[in-house]
């Protein structure tokens, strides 16, 4: 094919109802209905979407024109108006035109702007007082200046829903418990807004013992009380107000400054913390009241796009999630308690076969967890969906158990098809993770005869995995991506079993879509069946993976996620802490995290992890020659190894495992006492993996971060974009502890 021509094909298979079309067709249309061509096919569907939201514009432009005309009409008849606020000093209702702004941003996204007719009046700068309000370095009449005020505004507005509307009140409930102040002072944005918030933090923290076994990190923890936010430079790094609102963490602090001015008047000043807030307060900009109660409508338009549509499964779900916790708490469960990652709900109540409930309970399951409940009935139903839940909390039976549910009913029709087909297939991105998952997928099949389970990971003799394929049949195959390719592609016939293929499992969905893996999960997808179940686990799943996860999942999926919009995405009972200290130092550092954790710890259990392979190699070298009991595990080390070490790591006590990122997602060492990070991880979600291979099942655990001072930005990236856990950035400088020369540490949360 012509270079032009691919990258066109390259193209179009990126957009999604394109790419749709051209699966149906096989291989991709040249012309499209009508006689179009690609390009015009395109522009025609974009300017129907276009057309389309104009539309639902002006109908909400018509519907305001008519409360604004019976309003008119009431208060010339002398009449208090049912959408009028009874108290105008309160509430001063704004002017149409603002209103209409306000309403246009419901419309705010990507292109919003073209949207706005001259009719609906010039796109002028913020007043002052508004721009007061809205911070401070912004360009008056500056665009990004009005839409950041369009975004406070629509903020605002979302606050103000969550009182009124059901559904919002989940996404809120965070903020009405004593957790508002963890999230809130989360993040360097939050410094400026809420010292007294965080000494109110610390203090909480060391009451509840939170901080006491951090060891010298947490000796220093009352010294950082009495240091400046201004140390770290933390204020001066918000340039301007763009900057404020772009960090995903300000909304939160937008948020909860919203809720607590509605809340409770008396505390605005505390929480505002100074110079920002001139004149207007958020009630007269950002709430209901400033869009003059008008704005009474109490159910959302219906939502445009799929991704909207799973937002809204998505809240679901929450509520369920919510009511359940409620339910709980209601029943004297308390906070301790309500950090357990079991539900109420036991396996034998929803509908799996009873020798799979047997083997359940012979392994020691009984109650579900959050995850399993939350997932169960919907991916039993047979619907494809895609699962965020906390690292720990069972999300393999979540996807093993309705496995193998179609298993057993593929095998229990009367279609007796000439090859016997695998029914289901696990892809996973690590070898040592595949063997895991086989294996528990063996534990819950252990009373079912005549079901089998074949793991295809690279490291092993291909011709093995062959011969095993050809002399009996396995219904389900836990596989890494490459090894399984290599089957696909090297026509041994794998293909052919796999057109019965009824369900596909990703587990770490987010890894196996990343780009790493993304070219050969593509190529595996186009060799199955269309007509499958798909479904996506992970305890990570960035915005960009769930639009890309379209390529996996059907238009009509759900989106189930147990760790709650804006929630802190690492395991409560972990306690993080981070340390910069000199890179050259950082042996010794390990060292000394290592001894004293075995002083306190006797029935130790540490992973360290390392960047690469080769640093793993030495760091173990060097601990071994100080007689620590350790053992390594890196991707330069053979399988057969990295097998034993799996293994022995997982049974024993008082080890520990020197390691690169292969262990870092999904393998389930029980009870590890400490992680500790060394140099900065390759981003965010790593560093969530690799800090939830302790705290599992809802233990407690520790994790340590230590970087070396040129990775000390990478604090404020977990800070701003993952609610890794409440992040109070006092540091102290530890000169004075001779071991650490100019050390930094922290607590994480
Ligand atoms: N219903 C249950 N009752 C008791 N224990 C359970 C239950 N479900 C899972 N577990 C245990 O919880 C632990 C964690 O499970 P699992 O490895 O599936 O977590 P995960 O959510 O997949 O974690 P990760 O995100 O790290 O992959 C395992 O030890 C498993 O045996």
């Amino acid at each position: 094919m012509y270079p032009s021509l691919l990258r066109r094909s390259k193209y179009l298979s990126e957009q999604p109802r394109t790419r749709i079309f051209i699966r149906l067709m096989g291989g991709g249309p040249r012309t499209f209905p009508g006689g179009l061509n690609q390009w015009q096919w395109k522009r025609l569907h974009e300017k129907k979407a276009k057309e389309k939201e104009q539309r639902l514009l002006d109908q909400e432009k018509q519907f305001f024109q008519a409360r604004m005309r019976s309003q008119i009409r009431s208060s010339l008849a002398g009449q208090s108006h049912p959408n009028l606020n009874p108290d105008p000093k309160k509430y001063n209702p704004v002017s149409p035109k603002e209103y209409l702004k306000a309403l246009a941003d419901r419309f705010m996204k990507d292109g919003a702007e073209d949207l706005w007719s001259e009719n609906d009046g010039s796109l002028k700068p913020p007043s002052d007082e508004q721009t007061a309000f809205v911070g401070t370095n912004q360009q008056p009449g500056s665009i990004n200046s009005l839409l950041d005020l369009r975004k406070l505004i629509s903020e605002g507005r979302k606050v103000s829903q969550n009182r009124n509307n059901g559904f919002n009140y989940v996404k809120s409930r965070d903020y009405s418990t004593h957790r508002d102040l963890d999230f809130v002072s989360r993040g360097d944005f939050a410094k400026p807004l809420a010292r007294r918030q965080t000494k109110f933090r610390i203090n909480e923290s060391s009451s509840s013992g939170d901080c006491e076994d951090h060891g010298f990190v947490n000796d220093n923890v009352e010294n950082f009380v009495g240091n400046s936010w201004d140390e770290r430079g933390g204020v001066s790094n918000l340039r301007n107000v763009s900057d404020f609102m772009k960090n995903r963490g300000s909304e939160t602090v937008k948020q909860s400054r919203f809720r607590r001015n509605e809340s409770d008047d008396d505390d605005d000043d505390d929480l505002e913390g100074g110079g920002d807030r001139r004149g207007r307060s958020a009630k007269d900009i950002g709430s209901r009241a400033a869009l003059g109660e008008y704005d009474m409508k109490k159910t959302r338009r219906v939502p445009l796009k799929e991704l909207e549509k799973n937002d809204f499964a998505n809240e679901v779900e929450l509520i369920r999630y919510e009511l359940g916790r409620k339910k709980f708490a209601g029943n004297g469960g308390n906070m301790e308690e309500e950090d357990s990652i079991l539900s109420e709900k036991r396996f034998d109540e929803c509908g799996l076969s009873p020798l799979t409930v047997k083997a359940l309970i012979a392994a020691g399951y009984v109650q579900m967890t959050r995850v399993q409940e939350a997932t169960l009935s919907v991916c039993l139903e047979g619907k494809d969906a895609i699962v965020k839940a906390k690292t720990g909390t069972g999300k393999s039976a979540a996807f093993l158990l309705p496995a193998i549910e179609a298993v057993l009913k593929a095998t229990s029709s009367n279609d007796k098809p000439q090859v016997p087909p695998i029914y289901v297939l696990i892809l996973c991105p690590t070898r040592e993770l595949a063997s895991q998952i086989a294996a528990e997928a063996n534990a819950m099949l252990k009373y079912h005869d005549g079901i089998g389970v074949l793991t295809l990971v690279g490291g092993t003799r291909f011709k093995d995995d062959q011969r095993r394929l050809e002399s009996d049949p396995y219904q389900i195959i836990v596989a890494t991506p490459g090894r399984l390719l290599d089957h696909i592609e090297n026509k041994g016939g794998l293909s052919v079993h796999l057109m019965g293929l009824k369900v596909l499992i990703l587990d770490e969905a987010d890894h196996l879509l990343d780009l790493g893996f993304r070219k050969d999960v593509e190529k595996i997808l186009d060799c199955l069946p269309r007509q499958r179940q798909s479904l996506l686990f992970s305890a990570t799943i960035p915005k960009e993976v769930r639009r890309i996860s379209q390529l996996v999942l059907k238009r009509e999926h759900a989106f189930i996620n147990t760790v709650g919009v804006g929630c802190v995405e690492t395991p409560a009972k972990i306690k993080q802490s981070f340390l910069v200290s000199p890179q050259k130092l950082h042996f010794q550092v390990v060292h000394h995290l290592l001894k004293e954790h075995i002083q306190q710890a006797p029935d130790y259990k540490v992973i360290v992890f390392c960047t690469t392979g080769m640093v793993t190699s030495l760091m173990y070298q060097l601990l071994r020659e100080m007689k620590m009991n350790v053992r390594e595990m890196h991707s330069r080390k053979p399988q057969l190894y990295r097998t034993r070490i799996s293994n022995e790591f997982r049974e024993s006590k008082c080890l520990i495992l020197v390691t690169s990122d292969v262990s870092a997602r999904g393998m389930n060492y029980p009870d590890v006492t400490l992680v500790i990070q060394v140099g900065i991880p390759y981003d965010r979600e790593h560093y969530i993996h690799r800090l939830g291979r302790t705290g599992r099942e809802g233990k407690d655990g520790k994790g340590i971060l230590l970087l070396a001072p040129w990775e000390e930005y990478f604090l404020n990236d977990i800070i701003r974009d993952c609610n890794c856990g409440l992040m109070l950035t006092r540091k102290k400088d530890l000169n004075s502890e001779k071991k650490y020369a100019r050390g930094i540490c922290g607590i994480l949360n």
